[in-house]
């Protein structure tokens, strides 16, 4: 496939490579996200980082004491021993130069120094030990941290309105805060690491600053360049990781849809694999470039650096040569400082890098943290006033309803509906595509807000309503209701998680929706997975999927089902079921809210509205709306219907013979 994607008109090449043009509609890069990283970005100094450090261990902490108390507390003991016995060390290292190094016979020289050498001996083995406790605590303690900073932003990304849940910027913020949760398993490593060169550094410094006042400094001057350098690297990565991230995602995307199983048979027939796997290169190839120009640039960074380390440690060591010369420091005295300054640099530029890493990771542990407090602000809330037992009749007035983030001036999706759903009947909404239908049951299942008017139970207003207790009311059979992945028992128990499993209710919903058929044909029954690409996995028609939905609205027992074109996959039989079932339910007093575009099958309904353009245009039972002639819209519709189908000679499967259903009206 070619394209003018990527090309502006005036023939010149627009930002973003041609596949992001021709694939997702414009540049991937530029994410608008990025103003809100950028603060964090530009803080990124070493000022900042040291004044946020202490906050950002405590929080690592604190993750790390809700996963696991014991081993955390065994990594810190590690990591404070471990530093200890360096410090013990370096001071039982000067005692052994100090005796060697001291007038008189050899012999008297080594023996005098031996006691030291035995504490150097000990140190290492305590340190060594130390050491291995810490790898090991450290390695259990990362996967539980990051189960932990995962479960507390899905808990609360659950709780969530929908409206948030479709929202684009709170969906890039999602995709951020997944990274911030393994990003929370990396900094337990990094803070590990952090103490442990602190509590190192801290040794070799204090042993320097015995030594010599001028020695800490000096050192402080080798390891600027190397810190500097570390920053600079992790500043530029983190800016280009939040400029690609969307870039990152859409290549993700391409590469799972080619193995994902649901559209394997399309990606075969039409032949799409190719296509895909062309764009998916070229997406990866300018990623690519950019990682190249990452690496190229963090490569100019480090030789810059390592050249004043150079210098810095020449001006070290011609301080010491100095002080040797003079006579103000003893040759022992200066070995061992060869030994603190060499430990010190290692230990401080360690600290400097970990507390860099340290610090890029913690930035995606604050877009975790502003996740969960944006998923909080946005939370469905809780409590509210009791939801009638027994409603006459809930009441849509004056109901107006837009989408959040539709473009500007975008048609609300419902305008100034007033309308009343009788309780214990069959309500039927029909309408044309896009008329506003599926809005009015999401509405009603109090899943968005209206902007303006209201929904009365029995005159008190929906908004004001517990809306936990308000979910627990209904039971939908949407027209995207989810395949899970589960087992045949599961796909229906999931209707109701809050009660136990109900073996013979799950078999009678089954019976009720005529799934028990498609139960009995699987090869390891209610036990058979429903999902391919697993070991025994199964996969089953849309129609036998459309019965196992039904079945799991049935099993969740509400006093409302809303099914929303629910026999659109169905056979003739199996749909003339359903809506024998759905008038049987009726009788029950169980309110079924039936959407549907086959006319025919609303001729039971006790009620059905007409929605046209997001307004409510007609009212009545079927006898009423045909009664209103050709003017009426009810009325067109199914006459356009009948039409269809007696051209065709018979009735499309599924549906009642128009005629018959016109002479029974
Ligand atoms: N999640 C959404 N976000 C933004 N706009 C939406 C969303 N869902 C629906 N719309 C828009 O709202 C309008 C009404 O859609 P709705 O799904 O309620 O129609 P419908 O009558 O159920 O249509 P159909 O018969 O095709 O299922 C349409 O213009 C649609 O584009």
């Amino acid at each position: 496939m070619s394209g003018r994607a990527g090309i502006k008109e005036d023939g010149t090449k627009e930002e973003g490579s041609p596949s992001e043009h021709l694939l997702f509609g414009g540049p991937l890069l530029h994410d608008t996200g990025w103003n809100t990283h950028e603060d964090a970005y530009l803080e990124m100094s070493l000022w900042a980082m040291a004044r946020s450090l202490p906050r950002l261990v405590a929080s690592t902490i604190r993750l790390a004491h809700r996963a696991d108390r014991r081993a955390l507390w065994a990594v810190g003991c590690a990591e404070v021993l471990h530093g200890v016995t360096q410090a013990v060390g370096l001071v039982a290292v000067n005692h052994v130069l100090a005796a060697v190094l001291a007038a008189g016979p050899l012999a008297g020289r080594l023996h005098a120094a031996v006691p030291a050498l035995i504490w150097v001996a000990v140190t290492s083995l305590v340190g060594a030990l130390a050491m291995s406790a810490s790898t090991a605590g450290t390695g259990s303690l990362e996967p539980k941290v990051e189960r932990v900073a995962t479960e507390t932003y899905l808990e609360r990304v659950i709780r969530v309105e929908l409206e948030a849940i479709e929202d684009e910027e709170f969906h890039r913020l999602l995709d951020s805060a997944q990274y911030g949760a393994s990003g929370a398993r990396r900094m337990i490593r990094y803070c590990t690491a952090v103490i442990g060169a602190l509590v190192s550094f801290a040794a070799a410094a204090g042993v320097l600053t015995v030594l010599h006042p001028v020695l800490l400094p000096l050192l402080l001057l080798m390891t600027l360049p190397r810190s500097w350098a570390a920053l600079r690297n992790s500043r530029t990565r983190y800016a280009s990781f939040q400029r690609w991230a969307q870039h990152a995602r859409a290549g993700r995307l391409l590469s799972q849809t080619l193995i994902r199983t649901d559209p394997a048979p399309e990606i075969r027939v039409h032949d799409v694999g190719p296509f895909l796997l062309t764009h998916f290169r070229k997406m990866s190839e300018s990623a690519e470039e950019e990682q190249t120009r990452l690496a190229r640039s963090a490569a100019r960074t480090r030789l810059i650096a390592s050249a004043l380390t150079g210098v810095a440690t020449l001006v070290t060591y011609l301080a010491l040569g100095g002080l040797l010369l003079t006579g103000v420091m003893a040759l022992s005295v200066a070995g061992t400082a060869v030994l603190a300054t060499r430990s010190g640099a290692a230990s401080l530029t360690t600290l400097i890098l970990q507390v860099n890493s340290l610090y890029e990771e913690a930035c995606y542990v604050m877009d975790l943290e502003r996740l969960c407090g944006e998923a909080t602000k946005r939370a469905i809330p809780v409590g509210g006033l009791p939801v009638p037992a027994r409603p006459k009749a809930i009441h849509f007035e004056d109901v107006t309803f837009t989408y959040p983030g539709s473009a500007e001036g975008g048609r609300p999706a419902l305008k100034g509906v007033t309308l009343g759903i009788p309780t214990g009947k069959i309500v039927a909404l029909v309408g044309e595509n896009g008329s506003g239908k599926t809005t009015l049951v999401k509405l009603l299942a109090g899943l968005y807000r209206p902007d303006g008017g209201s929904v009365r139970w029995d005159g008190v207003d929906a908004g004001a309503l517990d809306r936990a207790q308000l979910f627990s009311r209904f039971a939908m059979v949407s027209q995207d209701f989810h395949r899970w992945p589960l087992t045949a028992r599961m796909n229906v128990a999931i209707g109701r998680t809050d009660r136990p499993l109900d073996e013979e209710r799950i078999e009678a919903a089954a019976r009720y929706a005529g799934a028990d058929e498609v139960i009995e044909e699987l090869p390891r029954g209610w036990n058979t997975l429903l999902s391919r690409g697993y070991k025994g996995g199964h996969q089953i028609s849309g129609g036998q999927w459309q019965k196992m939905g039904i079945a799991r609205a049935r099993y969740r027992d509400a006093d409302i089902l809303i099914v929303d074109e629910p026999t659109s996959a169905l056979d003739a039989r199996a749909e003339l079921d359903v809506f024998e079932q759905i008038r049987r339910l009726a009788e029950t007093g169980q309110t079924i809210l039936l959407i549907t575009h086959r006319l025919a099958s609303v001729r039971h309904a006790d009620l059905i509205h007409v929605l046209e353009k997001g307004s409510l245009r007609e009212s009545g039972t079927f006898e009423e709306l045909m009664d209103r002639g050709p003017a009426g819209i009810f009325h067109s519709l199914y006459e356009l219907q009948r039409k269809q189908f007696t051209d065709d000679g018979a009735a499309v499967p599924g549906r009642r013979r128009p005629t018959d259903a016109a002479q029974g009206a």
